[in-house]
């Protein structure tokens, strides 16, 4: 189903673990910074809404979603208390093939964190043909995507901690 046809910000609370233990990462670039705020914030509102508190959530910039690869794996390195970390970025297409490497980077290098660290990565990449679909996607008509993104941080850091009992 495409985005269309789903609201990004929809979830049944029910099925959410309580995340009041969980400390969460989130890295934003500041390339389109009008749409990666309203990303960023979803994401953030979703955390405190499911219990997660302020003061374990931690917050890094980068210039652009290229650099949140690097970002996301020094935060990975820095912060080994980390349940998850959200990537947050808006790609939109210019006149030449740049777009296509940029996204194409960040989303392999943003996989390669997932494999590489014990920390999932979760990616909030918007990356969309024109500023129209980032609009819909961060807040708009389709909801919003950072919403999306937390909901899934929550779930991968539950996954995360479940996978540790069972291994121990
Ligand atoms: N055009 C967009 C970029 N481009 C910048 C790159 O992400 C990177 O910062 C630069 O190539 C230097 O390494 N970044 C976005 O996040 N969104 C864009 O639309
Ligand atoms: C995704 C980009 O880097 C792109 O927006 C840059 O624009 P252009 O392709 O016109 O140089």
């Amino acid at each position: 189903m495409a985005t269309a046809g789903k609201n990004l910000s929809a979830y049944d609370k029910n099925t959410i673990p309580n995340a009041k233990d969980f400390r969460f990462g989130i890295v934003v670039s500041e390339w389109n910074d009008d749409i990666t705020e309203n990303l960023f914030q979803g994401a953030f509102d979703v955390l405190l809404e499911n219990g997660v508190l302020k003061e374990n959530i931690v917050r890094w910039n980068v210039p652009g979603s290229f650099e949140l690869i690097y970002g996301c794996k020094k935060m990975q390195e820095s912060f080994e208390m980390l349940d998850a970390i959200i990537a947050v970025g808006n790609v939109i297409q210019g006149e030449t093939k740049h777009f296509d490497f940029v996204c194409e980077g960040v989303t392999q290098g943003i996989k390669d964190l997932n494999i590489q660290s014990d920390i999932p990565v979760i990616f909030c990449v918007l990356t969309d043909n024109v500023k129209q679909q980032s609009i819909d996607r961060s807040g708009g008509k389709h909801g919003n995507k950072g919403a999306e993104a937390g909901i899934a941080a929550i779930k991968m850091a539950q996954l995360r901690k479940d996978a540790k009992f069972y291994k121990n």
